[in-house]
């Protein structure tokens, strides 16, 4: 495929030491040698592919020295886009960057779509869909774990075992075309069968260990939306202060939601918490109000964890009783707090209402029971499985939400086989599988889906 020369500031807006603009497309390499001069005088397309070179960018229009440069030159096809890439290494202020850009935008270049070079890595065939939205999620990776499931992806491991259970179905559906083909011989329709239940049901088994990675690569990728509540006075601030010192938080600003949200991560033993609008509950002091509030709800419903606190030094009120029953269908660890005062709560009466929910006792001011409290996190998330670094998570939403689309069919499909059902039904939906998993690489995708998912990377990626 032929493309225009597109470019774009690849490094974050700011001060730094160095920017890089990038530029990819037929156009790249001229385009540089129109404002580059380099001290020997030799042209970038003269020079090896994948090579540096040091000099200066002058304006084409005044003749004058606009930047000291260093240039990558690399030429296709073995370059990130499988197209001619020129990188320009500026001095790294806001005017320098930019006025870098602007010279290659005169010199014939396209600004860049966010996510274009990596549209152009999928397009040009260097990676396939799954590994493109990967590349996304390693620059929005929180923790180390985060980072080593999208690099696994990145690197093709999702991305062959899907091409592996479409194999499969391409076989079986092969068979069923045999069996279409020549309706007449029954010994092969017998044969047909067995092979197509075999292979179906291997599919929707692997389909089915995916799926169950699925819950924890979401929390991998997304993080575990965490809400700290408990009535006032027992000690949510410090709890969140206790979490943030202990573990370094990373505040993150979504832009371009209905309003531009700002979540704060803390990563406690390689679970990132996402801790969620617990400014918002905590605004209110009276709590049966603060439930009472349609926001406050909906957030505490769509938390994957609440950290609930109770205070050790007084007895249970029916406040504390009412938010038990409040998020009773809810994962949440009973936090009970300021063990270093005498005792009042009834722990017998709190084990009961909070049935087999953990319960963990702490003194933040003492700095006692945090790692107690962070051993149940992750071991309430990930039973202890999530060392392994190589497994093939799924994380992605698209993605699960299309294998459960997937084992749907696949199902059918089985159970259309084992009643009995003509072959040419059952090829309908095995083919549909085949569709559905081939959606996640993007063998099957459309454009509007294309530009939807490249449309969320950053500019220059
Ligand atoms: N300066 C710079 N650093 C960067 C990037 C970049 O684009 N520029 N990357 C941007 O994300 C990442 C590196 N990712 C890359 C992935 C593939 C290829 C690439 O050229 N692949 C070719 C050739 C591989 C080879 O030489 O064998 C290929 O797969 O065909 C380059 C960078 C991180 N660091
Ligand atoms: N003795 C003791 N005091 C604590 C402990 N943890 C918190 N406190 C104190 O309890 C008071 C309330 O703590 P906060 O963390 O502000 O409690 P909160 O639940 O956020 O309070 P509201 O914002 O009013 O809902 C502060 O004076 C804390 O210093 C503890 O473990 N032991
Ligand atoms: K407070």
């Amino acid at each position: 495929m032929e493309f225009d020369t597109i470019a774009a500031i690849s490094t974050p807006s700011g001060e730094g030491a160095i920017a890089i603009v990038r530029l990819s497309g037929p156009e790249a390499v001229a385009i540089a040698d129109k404002l580059f001069r380099a001290p020997s005088n030799k042209a970038l397309a003269s020079q090896a592919t994948h090579t540096i070179h040091y000099g200066h960018l002058e304006d084409p229009a005044t003749g004058e020295i606009a930047e000291e440069v260093m240039v990558s030159l690399m030429k296709a096809p073995k370059t990130f886009t499988r197209e001619d890439v020129i990188e320009i290494n500026c001095h790294g202020g806001i005017v320098s960057v930019n006025r870098v850009l602007e010279l290659v935008l005169r010199g014939g270049a396209r600004l860049a779509e966010p996510g274009e070079f990596t549209k152009r890595a999928f397009l040009n065939g260097r990676i396939d869909l799954s590994q493109a939205e990967a590349v996304m999620d390693l620059i929005r990776a929180k923790t180390d774990r985060a980072m080593d499931v999208a690099l696994n992806q990145m690197e093709g491991k999702l991305s062959k075992l899907i091409g592996t259970l479409r194999q499969a179905l391409l076989e079986s559906i092969a068979q069923m075309e045999v069996n279409i083909d020549y309706p007449e011989y029954d010994d092969v329709e017998e044969m047909t069968r067995p092979i197509m239940l075999e292979k179906s049901k291997w599919v929707r088994l692997e389909i089915e260990k995916l799926l169950q990675t699925s819950s924890q690569g979401k929390i991998l990728r997304e993080g575990l939306s965490t809400v700290i509540l408990g009535r006032p006075n027992v000690g949510k601030s410090s709890l969140l202060n206790s979490l943030v010192q202990e573990n370094k938080a990373i505040v993150t600003e979504i832009a371009g939601t209905t309003r531009d949200i700002i979540e704060e991560y803390v990563n406690v033993r390689g679970v990132p918490l996402r801790l969620v609008d617990t400014a918002g509950i905590r605004e209110t002091e009276d709590i049966v109000e603060r439930i009472g509030v349609e926001r406050s709800r909906k957030v505490l419903k769509e938390a994957d964890l609440i950290l609930y606190v109770l205070n050790y030094a007084e007895a249970l009120t029916p406040e504390d009783e009412l938010l038990f029953e409040t998020v009773k269908d809810m994962d949440y660890i009973v936090v009970i707090n300021k063990t270093d005062l005498p005792q009042k709560i009834d722990l017998e009466q709190v084990q009961k209402l909070a049935g087999d929910k953990l319960l963990v006792t702490t003194s933040l001011v003492e700095e006692e029971g945090i790692d107690q409290l962070e051993e149940a996190i992750a071991a309430l998330f990930f039973k202890g499985e999530i060392e392994a670094g190589d497994m093939t998570y799924v994380s992605n939403v698209r993605h699960i939400a299309l294998l459960h689309q997937a084992h749907k069919t696949i199902s059918d499909a089985i159970e259309a086989a084992e009643m009995e059902v003509p072959v040419d039904m059952i090829q309908i939906d095995v083919t549909r599988t085949w569709e559905l998993l081939g959606e996640i690489i993007g063998d099957t995708a459309d454009d509007g889906l294309l530009n939807q998912l490249f449309s969320q990377f950053c500019l220059g990626k």
